[in-house]
């Protein structure tokens, strides 16, 4: 009988691995997003990373001194990654991934000079979708969601967080957030599940009405429904913003979906300053998304608070947005995530693309733009225990890339299938470019 093999994966001889880290932090600040912990290769030495068989990194550093520690015929796969690099997965903290019906007629009247709150008061943007998703069953909506998530995958998401909300009545949110369920079963990469019933004041309701339903109706639901295991989810979100939900509806519906244990997660600041991040920071909020007109008061509470920033470059860039004032978060202290904001308005798998825009419009270092696409991003969604980072301990979710130096996967705009050789999830390889 074969002998059981007793590692999972080693992956040897490459030119760099970027760890992001090496000791507990559950996110970095400041000048430390500069300085991601990176191993280079030596004049007579290589990089390597053991995997075991639970899928987590066993053990990481130079074929000089790990290698001859083990048997190879141990490994169930083993990876000669001579001239490549070998960065985190990437976790995208900020996607509406469940939809149907695009919208690229709207992408015309908005590049015509429409606002997007133009668009969505004649009508259309997501109170477009929410027509179209409630129409939809949930194998269409599965089958959308499982070739989004691999595209996903394929650019190097390992993790992503998907929200609810082109639903909007309890009914069609359900139907969403079972969607999420299956798509976990479908698409090896791991899903964080948010609750956003406040995503858009729906037809036929005031914002009043809307908010009584989602408090006195949908989230105790949706708490029976966490209860007897049937939804796995984690956050609550809302659309904050002039002409939808305004800073004290927010407040109540996200407390109300605190007191179920959900972590408030939510988009302020986006089109107009209304002091968002400031409540939010106060309610305790995990993260808070958007940020374009964020107050320097904000900022102070948010650092103070460590109140994770979700910043979403491709919605900034298409709609022609104010700028997020990045460096100023940075230096403040805020823990700073990147998101793609996959979604009919901002339609973007990926976050290398991401990460460019971060570095061109929002004046991100390349070392910034990946900790805020790993290691900060794991934090904004409580995950930075487990993912992230590369080190003993953690889960072993990675890309390897088909140059020397990783920083090609931002600098080459747009390239990044021809550079993400492959993507490994908890050690098992899941997308192979050959
Ligand atoms: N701003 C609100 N929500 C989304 C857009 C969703 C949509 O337009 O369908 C966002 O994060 O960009
Ligand atoms: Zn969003």
């Amino acid at each position: 009988m074969a002998e059981k093999l007793s590692k999972r994966l080693l992956i040897h001889s490459a030119t760099q691995i970027v760890q992001i880290i090496d000791n507990q932090n559950e996110f970095l600040t400041g000048d430390c997003m500069k300085t991601a912990k990176i191993l280079n290769e030596t004049e007579n030495s290589g990089c390597c990373l053991i995997v075991g068989l639970d899928g987590n990194i066993e053990d990481i550093g130079y074929n000089k001194d790990i290698l001859n520690k083990y048997e190879k015929s141990n490994f169930e796969k083993i990876i000669d990654a001579s001239g490549k690099s070998i960065i985190p997965g990437f976790i995208d903290a900020h996607t509406h991934a469940v939809w149907s019906g695009d919208r690229v007629h709207e992408f015309v009247l908005k590049l015509a000079g429409a606002s997007y709150m133009e668009v969505h008061n004649a009508g259309g943007g997501i109170n477009f979708t929410v027509d179209h998703v409630r129409k939809a069953t949930e194998d269409e909506l599965l089958s959308s969601l499982r070739d989004y998530l691999r595209k996903m995958m394929e650019c190097g998401t390992t993790t992503v967080e998907i929200k609810s909300g082109y639903g909007l009545d309890l009914e069609n949110e359900i139907k969403m957030l079972k969607v999420i369920e299956k798509a976990r079963k479908l698409v090896p990469i791991d899903i964080v599940s948010t609750y956003c019933g406040a995503h858009s004041i729906p037809k036929g309701k005031t914002a009043d009405e809307a908010v009584e339903d989602i408090i006195s109706n949908q989230i105790p639901q949706i708490d029976k429904l966490i209860r007897d295991n049937i939804l796995n989810v984690k956050n609550i979100d809302v659309f904050c913003e002039k002409g939808v939900f305004n800073v004290e509806q927010t407040r109540r519906m996200l407390n109300a979906g605190k007191s179920i244990g959900l972590q408030i997660n939510f988009h302020g600041e986006e089109l107009s300053l209304l002091e968002s991040a400031s409540m939010g920071a106060d309610l305790g909020a995990r993260a808070i998304s958007h940020l374009e007109e964020i107050s320097e008061q904000g900022i102070e509470k948010m650092a103070e608070k460590s109140t994770a920033a979700v910043l979403l470059p491709t919605t900034a860039y298409t709609l022609r947005l104010k700028r997020p004032p990045a460096r100023k978060m940075i230096k403040a202290g805020i823990p700073l995530a990147l998101g793609s904001d996959f979604n009919p308005n901002a339609h973007c798998f990926s976050m290398p693309m991401v990460m460019n825009l971060a570095c061109v419009l929002f004046e991100m270092s390349m070392n910034e733009a990946l900790v805020a696409s790993t290691l900060n991003a794991a934090y904004s969604l409580g995950l930075s225990k487990t993912h992230g980072s590369l080190q003993t301990g953690k889960f072993a979710d990675l890309i390897i890339l088909d140059a020397p130096r990783w920083e090609h996967l931002i600098y080459q705009l747009g390239s990044h299938s021809y550079l993400i050789e492959a993507v490994i999830k908890k050690g098992e390889v899941i997308y192979n470019k050959a």
